[in-house]
């Protein structure tokens, strides 16, 4: 067995082109429709295969999140009691997307580290299976591992392929922290959007059900979307705290990120439909 370091596997950030929420389920989980892209800002991770069984992780965020709670320790160990795979790892994470910004960065890492682990490890199970563990560890993990921009029904696991534009995104991440948990049961929030077809939504304005709510509750939110909706057509991603305005051109966005107030942090990006992990995937 290699006892190199696969290195540079991307986990990319998502963004929410629109998000509605259409009824709430008797566990307590949301029916959502939301058209997820990705963009290419990545956390990247490293990893080598060790011979016994322990899952190590080296990573500054140890002091924000503990081991335990790491969703790439944890999607590791599914994948290891999934397959009964005797050997581990160990995983270096270099975190550059914000955190609990509605962008993903958590779940990215997750679905990152089962593809990766699957194929290093050699457990050759299929997406769907790999789909069904990251479920169980969070809503957005499936989109990820299937690496295509796709229209999410249920709670964001029913996936179909769609090929939105391409934009270049100005993204602003407020300086808040803004909790999924939280958002979702607010009484405040709106959760009674009819369920539209597909042709429907893509061709209809965009919108997200969370923005309002966000906003009204974060000053911060509030005022980045208000700075952006200036520059572009500007929302908020999942239930935020991050938004994004949508530029035709890589130039527009820069000139208007120029112009970003200094108490504002924001970067910018590409739209993308086929994941960068996808990409690695198939040219290492
Ligand atoms: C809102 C989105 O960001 C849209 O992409 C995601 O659906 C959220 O996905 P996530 O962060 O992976 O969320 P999870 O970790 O699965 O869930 C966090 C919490 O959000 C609530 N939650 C999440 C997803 C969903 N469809 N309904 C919910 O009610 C639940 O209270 C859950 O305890
Ligand atoms: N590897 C990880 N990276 C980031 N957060 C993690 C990770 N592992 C666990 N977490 C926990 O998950 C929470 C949400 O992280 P994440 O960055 O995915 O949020 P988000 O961008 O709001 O995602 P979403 O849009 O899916 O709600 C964090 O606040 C943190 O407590």
């Amino acid at each position: 067995m290699s006892n190199e370091i696969s290195r540079n596997w991307p986990a990319p950030a998502k963004l929410n082109l629109f998000l509605h929420i259409n009824g709430r389920r008797a566990d307590g989980y949301h029916e959502l429709q939301t058209l997820f892209q990705f963009i290419d800002c990545c956390d990247l991770l490293d990893f080598r295969v060790t011979q016994t069984p322990e899952l190590i992780l080296h990573s500054d965020m140890s002091s924000v999140v503990a081991d335990s709670d790491n969703l790439i320790l944890r999607a590791a160990k599914s994948l290891q009691q999934a397959t009964g795979y005797p050997g581990g790892a160990e995983i270096w994470l270099e975190k550059c997307l914000p955190m609990g910004g509605g962008l993903g960065g958590g779940s990215s890492d997750a679905a990152t580290t089962l593809v990766a682990l699957n194929q290093l490890w050699n457990t050759q199970l299929s997406n769907d299976e790999l789909a069904t563990i990251g479920l169980k560890l969070g809503a957005d993990i499936p989109v990820f591992i299937r690496g295509f921009a796709a229209f999410a029904e249920g709670v964001g696991e029913r996936l179909q392929a769609v090929t939105p534009t391409e934009f270049w995104y100005l993204v602003i991440a407020p300086d808040a922290h803004v909790s999924t948990a939280a958002v979702f049961q607010d009484p405040l929030l709106p959760r009674n959007t009819p369920k539209l077809g597909i042709d429907t939504l893509m061709s209809q304005p965009w919108a997200n059900d969370c923005q309002d709510l966000v906003v009204s509750k974060y000053p911060q939110v509030a005022k980045a979307l208000g700075w952006l909706l200036e520059y572009a057509p500007s929302r908020m991603t999942g239930t935020g705290a991050c938004v994004f305005g949508e530029f035709s051109s890589q130039q527009q966005a820069l000139a208007a990120l120029a112009k970003l107030p200094s108490d504002m942090q924001g970067f910018v990006a590409k739209g993308m439909n086929i994941s960068p992990l996808i990409v690695r995937l198939n040219h290492p």
